[in-house]
């Protein structure tokens, strides 16, 4: 909660924030982040899938996510994900396209990531390369911090024990190196930092495909229970269709830069319409 940034509401919104909804529909919150035709084209030396020297890497992509809720956004390699999540926090710069950060226009120049930085964070597929390894885990958790001017040392160090317990590490976790501790302690490390700066919304990109498949389910759940406790929003990225059906309460499903469907995750399972989601879901191992 980046209490800062008051939440922009247009004026011609009635209180509740539904313009013009037919009655009956169900209400919003107010996105934190709001993608409007976003592409992003990457200049490649080599070229690319869709014209030599390019990639169509995002193609006009709409998209929103507020707080409490998961959103997740699946496709198959190479299809844009983590282009996406890029713009989402700040570190790709839209081709074209409009982002809006609590309803306000982001304009992607050198102040952008700070802007963005106490309200939306990251959790990136390899905790070993997201974490310094030379610094302790708690000069990890303390930096974030420090580098945003909150609290004192000794606030800071509380806050730090704070995070340590809600992604259920012990205190002897705070003197260890990354490479002392398993994969999935380095990724609650990991969502600890992301949370330090209590963020509206976490961009998990494969949060969990470089775990160890016995660790993957808790710290699915870690993320789902955070999420609830904490009231954040999340953008759940994953090439796995049923990994993101467990945490989403609606999908994205992503093919060669697109959105080519959304919608809430079981109804999307259960009825897709989408020829490519079709495929993605016979993919799907039965347990029957
Ligand atoms: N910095 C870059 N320069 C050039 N091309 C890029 C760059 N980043 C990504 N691409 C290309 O853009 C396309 C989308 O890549 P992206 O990493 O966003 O997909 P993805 O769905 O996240 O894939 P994966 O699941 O394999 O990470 C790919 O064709 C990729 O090769």
């Amino acid at each position: 909660m980046s209490e800062a940034i008051p939440v922009a509401t247009t004026p011609e919104l009635p209180a509740d924030g539904t313009p013009g909804r037919p009655e009956g529909l169900p209400t919003s919150p107010a996105p934190v982040l709001e993608l409007r035709h976003v592409h992003v084209v990457h200049r490649t030396r080599t070229g690319g899938l869709f014209k030599p020297g390019t990639v169509h890497a995002v193609n006009d992509v709409d998209f929103t996510i507020a707080r409490g809720e998961t959103v997740g956004i699946v496709g198959e390699s190479g299809c844009g994900k983590s282009t996406l999540a890029r713009v989402l926090v700040g570190l790709q710069h839209p081709t074209d396209g409009e982002v809006l950060f609590h309803g306000q226009p982001l304009h992607y120049d050198a102040s952008t990531r700070r802007t963005l930085g106490r309200s939306v964070s990251v959790v990136f597929q390899d905790p070993a390369t997201a974490l310094n390894p030379r610094m302790t885990v708690r000069d990890q958790l303390v930096d974030p911090l420090r580098v945003h001017g909150i609290g004192t040392p000794e606030e800071r160090g509380d806050r730090v024990r704070d995070l340590l317990r809600l992604v259920g590490l012990p205190e002897s976790a705070l003197d260890v190196l990354p490479r002392q501790i398993s994969g999935g302690q380095r990724q609650r490390v990991a969502i600890a930092r992301a949370l330090a700066l209590e963020p509206d919304v976490i961009v998990a990109d494969e949060p969990t495909s470089a775990l160890d498949v016995s660790v993957r389910a808790q710290v699915l759940n870690l993320l789902t229970d955070l999420k609830d406790e904490l009231g954040l929003g999340m953008v759940f990225i994953s090439h796995d269709i049923s990994t993101v059906r467990y945490v989403s309460d609606r999908m994205a499903v992503m093919y060669a830069g697109r959105i080519v469907e959304t919608g809430p995750a079981d109804q999307l399972f259960t009825d897709p319409h989408h020829e490519y989601t079709r495929t993605l879901l016979s993919a799907v191992p039965s347990l029957l």
